[in-house]
Formats: C-alpha cells, sequence, structure tokens
C-alpha cells in the first residue's frame, strides 16, 4: 500500500489558493525531494498533510487511513525558525518527547526510553549534549536534535522541511547518512529542499511544485530542463547561468 496518498489537495491562505489540485501517490521506500520556488508551497504541502493547515478541499491518506488514525506512523522535522527554541527543555527531553507515541502521554518514561532517545542523539552525534539547554545549541546542533526526535519515533513515513538549511558539511553528511539508513529500513521519506545542485545525489523521486504539480517522478526522469523551466519560469535564467559556469548540470 502507498504510504502517502494525495487527492486533489486545494490549500488557501486568506482566499488565496497556495496549493492547488494536488493528486501524487508516494511510493515506499524512498526519499522524495520537494522542489520548487520560494512561496510555492512546498512547506504548505507538509502542513496540510498533517493537518497542520486546514485544506480548502482535499484529502490525504497515510497508509489507507487518515492521518489523526496514523501519527504513530508518521514523523516530523518541522523548520528550524519555526520552532520556539527558548522553551525550558534540554535536548534529552526534546527526543524523549519523539516517543510519547509509544510510551502514552500519561505514562512515566522508563528507563528503556530514555535509553532509546540516548541511543538517537548518539546516532546524530548529539549524545554529549543530552542535558544541555536546546536554547545553547548551535543552529545545526538543534538540526540534529530534531532529526534524532522524529528517530525516536520509529515512524514509517518521514517529513522534513529544509532540514539542511543552516547546517556544516558535518552536518549535513550526517542527515544524508542517516536519510540512507531510514530508506534501508523501508521507510519513505519526504524532503523540502532548495539546493538544485544536490537533488541528483541525494534523491530518488522528485515532485516539482509551484502552487500546483508541475511534475512527480524518479529523479533520474523528473530532473529536467523543460520541467524545472515551467517549476521556476523566469528565475531559471539563473539556473542557466549556474549551468554554464558548471555549477547546475541539467538534462
Ligand atoms: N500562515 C500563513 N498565512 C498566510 N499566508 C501564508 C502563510 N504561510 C504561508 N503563506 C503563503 O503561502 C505561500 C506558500 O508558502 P510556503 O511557506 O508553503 O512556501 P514554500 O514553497 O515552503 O516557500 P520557501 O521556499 O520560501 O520556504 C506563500 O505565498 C506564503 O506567503
Amino acid at each position: 500500500m502507498n504510504p502517502i496518498t494525495a487527492t486533489n489537495v486545494t490549500v488557501a491562505y486568506h482566499r488565496k489558493p497556495v496549493l492547488q489540485s494536488i493528486n501524487f501517490e508516494a511510493p515506499e521506500g524512498k526519499l522524495i525531494g520537494i522542489i520548487g520556488p520560494n512561496g510555492a508551497g512546498k512547506s504548505t504541502l507538509l502542513k496540510s498533510i498533517l493537518g497542520l493547515v486546514p485544506k480548502a478541499s482535499g484529502e490525504v491518506n497515510i497508509y489507507g487511513k487518515a492521518y489523526r488514525k496514523q501519527r504513530q506512523k508518521v514523523g516530523y522535522v518541522p523548520q528550524r525558525g519555526s520552532v520556539d527554541w527558548d522553551f525550558p527543555t534540554n535536548a534529552l527531553d526534546v527526543v524523549l518527547m519523539g516517543r510519547y507515541g509509544q510510551i502514552g502521554m500519561f505514562r512515566r518514561v522508563k528507563k528503556k526510553d530514555r535509553r532509546e532517545a540516548m541511543s538517537c542523539l548518539e546516532k546524530v552525534g548529539m549524545d554529549q549534549y543530552a542535558n544541555r539547554q536546546i536554547s545553547q545549541l548551535s543552529g545545526g546542533q538543534q538540526q540534529r536534535v530534531f532529526l534524532a526526535r522524529a528517530l525516536a519515533q520509529n515512524a514509517q513515513v518521514y517529513f522534513m522541511d529544509e532540514p539542511f538549511v543552516g547546517v556544516d558539511a558535518a552536518t549535513e553528511k550526517a542527515i544524508i547518512q542517516l536519510l540512507s539508513e531510514l530508506k534501508d529500513q523501508g521507510k519513505t521519506v519526504l524532503v523540502v529542499h532548495h539546493d538544485l545542485q544536490t537533488v541528483r545525489d541525494y534523491f530518488d523521486w522528485i515532485m516539482l511544485l509551484n502552487v500546483r504539480k508541475i511534475a512527480f517522478g524518479p529523479t533520474a526522469e523528473t530532473f529536467k530542463k523543460d520541467l524545472l523551466q515551467k517549476t521556476y519560469g523566469g528565475k531559471l535564467t539563473l539556473l542557466d547561468q549556474e549551468e554554464e559556469q558548471g555549477v547546475t548540470t541539467l538534462a
């Protein structure tokens, strides 16, 4: 069964549609990039799937059922800028929050949960910061803690909103390693992504989005100049310049 099925999803802010009639079926066990210009609706697509913004119409199913029935199967790494980092909590507690689906809101956190959470922090190289307040971590370290929280959830489908923004090369590598481990475990990961240069290396499939779905398919067939032109419009001249400089190679 497909991990995500979106049917006719339309979202409007103040009556202005920012996503229009989006249909897609995401294949299982793939790393999927969502690509498109600023304001294309990429974050809104993730939020509408997770029920964080209301849909004007349409429906999304996770493994055939509404999201509210499948919460435990879904992990979300929000955009770093959208999180209140002054919230007084330490890194380990943030990761433990990821386990509440399994612990149950009103049951006590057991040693096993702490061990699991610590091992997730270890996987992202943050175990030595377990007791540090999250406001006292660097941007890249905060991002790693959020990834650890998603790991602790042990979900089947992950949504990540620009996880590579503002992180150093080592963190970017760590995230990519983690994504490929999730994929090896048969999990499906949707990632909002900006850097066109890395699309081909990072993703098996991509969605090109600009209010409407322009294309969705295997990267080799979809990361094409004509489709990118349709997605980015006039802004693609910038890509052409990069191509001339040998920075981006478009098929
Ligand atoms: N809470 C909101 N209220 C009103 N309009 C919003 C809100 N959030 C987003 N928008 C508008 O919806 C459109 C899509 O925004 P969204 O953040 O989904 O785009 P995006 O593709 O993720 O952009 P970026 O690449 O810049 O992060 C934009 O025009 C934005 O201004």
